[in-house]
């Protein structure tokens, strides 16, 4: 199963993905994860693999609840974070580059290190559950002085089993009007977006824009997603 996540993550368009996230800021990956090991990770919802629960309108997050896996991350969780972080590095150190910041390791082994180093040891994978009424308000997950600029979603339930419920993007430039991004996806397919920051190319040259991400009103049905955050938390 974790042998099909790294040779399926190795064969996705890198290219077009990384052309994509420096244009808009998010790409869609394609599939990542079976419809079986979707169903799987879904059903693990209501075991005891999570080191917390958000109940997301006791915080004003919006309304709906999320769960933190805990460790050890389930295999096909941890295969996708350590298959995916080496490409969206090499589209995050191009940004880094252009913004004059620190460079990120090559591996998810040595950004995690680089996490636990400053007290950030907790694992940031989590499964979100949306049902009718529920939304999640833009948002970054930043979780200390450590961050990766990019995350990904994907998508577990089958799109057929829920209205509403998209990914929302808004991207912000300083005192200037903000442009929205809006993503449907397949089951088992990945998004990946900026995290916070990003460069963005404009007539005079890169300037930083900043984005938040959330989720639309769900109309009906349920929505799970998979987070993948690739850095840990404080
Ligand atoms: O449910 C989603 O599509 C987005 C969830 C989210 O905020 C995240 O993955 O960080
Ligand atoms: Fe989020």
């Amino acid at each position: 199963m974790t042998d099909d996540v790294a040779t399926t993550v190795a064969n996705l368009d890198w290219d077009r993905i990384g052309a994509e996230l420096d244009e808009y800021g998010v790409a869609r990956t394609g599939p990542v994860i079976a419809p079986e090991t979707c169903a799987a990770i879904t059903g693990l919802y209501d075991e005891d693999r999570f080191r917390s629960r958000v109940v997301m309108k006791r915080h004003g997050f919006g309304s709906g609840e999320y769960k933190y896996f805990a460790n050890p991350l389930p295999d096909p969780v941890a295969a996708l974070r350590a298959a995916v972080y080496p490409h969206a590095a090499k589209v995050a150190n191009g940004w880094a580059e252009r913004l004059g910041m620190e460079a990120y390791p090559d591996t998810l082994e040595a950004m995690l290190e680089r996490c636990h180093a400053e007290g950030q040891t907790k694992p940031t994978p989590l499964v979100l559950k949306y049902g009718p009424g529920d939304y999640n308000c833009l948002h970054q997950d930043l979780y200390g002085a450590v961050a990766f600029p990019l995350q990904l979603v994907v998508l577990l339930s089958d799109p057929a089993s829920f209205e509403g419920g998209e990914l929302v993007l808004t991207e912000q430039r300083p005192r200037m009007q903000s442009r929205a991004e809006v993503v449907t996806l397949g089951q088992g397919e990945g998004a990946l977006f900026t995290t916070s920051i990003r460069p963005r190319r404009g007539t005079k040259g890169d300037h930083r824009v900043m984005l938040r991400h959330g989720v639309s009103r769900l109309r009906s049905g349920e929505r799970y997603t998979l987070g993948v955050i690739f850095h840990d938390a404080a």
